[in-house]
């Protein structure tokens, strides 16, 4: 009889295993252009590592916490071309991380990131070239968004065009006091094409997101929490700016995220998920990805746990 539950439950596991792999799949392999768009990935990265300068890092704790920087300070963290292949990869790598629960996004050295390094921008300003940049930026930003995982941006100091678009990004926005996010694209002759306008919108609605790109409004964190687009503002004790106070930052955000990330890593996944379809799916679709998802915890280890200890909600 014992042997029958056991097998059951192993069973009943390795169901929810190949229901788990189907989503990976379906969530993940979530850009938006593919080779039927005309989309070769390979030969954009080889025309973007053509503009090599910085680097974008990522750091994987234990605590399932992980912290991408955008690190190219003497251009206040612009996006080279070879940053923009970092991304894509660091994105594929937190996407086959499965302890991983949360992602914070920084900006190196006090500043978020002040877009596209526009030294590439002008060396490829022809259509075509601009196309091919903005299908790879929108893919790797949507995976990014698509990740299992809840994220964050730590906005300290600029985020500028394509940095502000970054932002949106992410779950969440943490705004530093003294910090601007600014869609400065008007200002550039362009809208945002990194997929920045579609997620404003999503974000703060469309009479906000009109206003914020059609008059490149600043926007400093009381500004940023009226409109819904700041979730929270940092306040760093230690005076001015430089390493104590950015890692003083870092430390609560950590604080902040981990209030959502506590739990096991396949729980807080699945939470992501589920809000994720939420977000994208129509709701009949949604409906039945929510169902896949209750079908990979439901029984699961922390399911049982807590059935077993009766735990109360007081
Ligand atoms: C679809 C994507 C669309 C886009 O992202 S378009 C790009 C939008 N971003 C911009 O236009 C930013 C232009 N930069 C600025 O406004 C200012 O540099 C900024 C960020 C407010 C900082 O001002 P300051 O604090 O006075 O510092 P600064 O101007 O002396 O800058 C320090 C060094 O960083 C450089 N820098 C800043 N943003 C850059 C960028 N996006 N691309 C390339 N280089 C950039 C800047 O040129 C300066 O370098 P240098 O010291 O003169 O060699």
């Amino acid at each position: 009889m014992a042997l029958c539950a056991a097998k059951r439950r192993l069973l009943k596991h390795a169901g929810s295993c190949a229901a788990w792999a189907r989503l990976l799949q379906r969530q993940s392999s979530g850009g938006v252009y593919s080779s039927s768009h005309g989309f070769n990935q390979e030969e954009i990265r080889e025309k973007l590592r053509a503009f090599p300068g910085g680097s974008v890092d990522l750091l994987k704790q234990e605590s399932g916490i992980a912290v991408l920087t955008i690190n190219n300070p003497s251009r206040m963290n612009a996006f080279s071309g070879s940053m923009m292949v970092d991304l894509e990869e660091r994105v594929s790598q937190l996407e086959n991380w499965t302890d991983g629960k949360g992602l914070i996004v920084q900006g190196a050295a006090g500043s978020f990131c002040s877009g596209s390094d526009l030294n590439a921008v002008r060396a490829i300003s022809n259509p075509q070239d601009g196309m091919k940049m903005c299908m790879f930026m929108q893919n790797s930003l949507t995976r990014l968004l698509r990740l299992p995982l809840i994220s964050v941006a730590l906005v300290e100091g600029r985020a500028l065009g394509g940095g502000a678009e970054l932002t949106t990004a992410c779950d969440f926005r943490l705004m530093a006091s003294g910090s601007v996010i600014q869609f400065v694209h008007k200002h550039m002759g362009l809208v945002p094409g990194w997929g920045g306008a579609a997620r404003l919108v999503r974000i703060v609605g469309s009479q906000n997101a009109l206003k914020l790109l059609g008059g490149a409004l600043k926007v400093d964190p009381e500004l940023g929490m009226r409109i819904g687009l700041a979730d929270g503002v940092l306040e760093a004790t230690r005076a001015g700016e430089g390493a104590g106070h950015t890692s003083e930052l870092l430390q609560q955000v950590e604080n902040w995220l981990g209030g959502y990330t506590k739990g096991p890593a396949p729980v807080i996944q699945a939470v992501k998920r589920v809000v994720l379809s939420g977000r994208e799916l129509p709701l009949s679709e949604a409906l039945r990805t929510e169902k896949d998802v209750f079908g990979t915890v439901w029984g699961g280890p922390a399911n049982l746990q807590a059935l077993a200890s009766k735990s109360k909600h007081k």
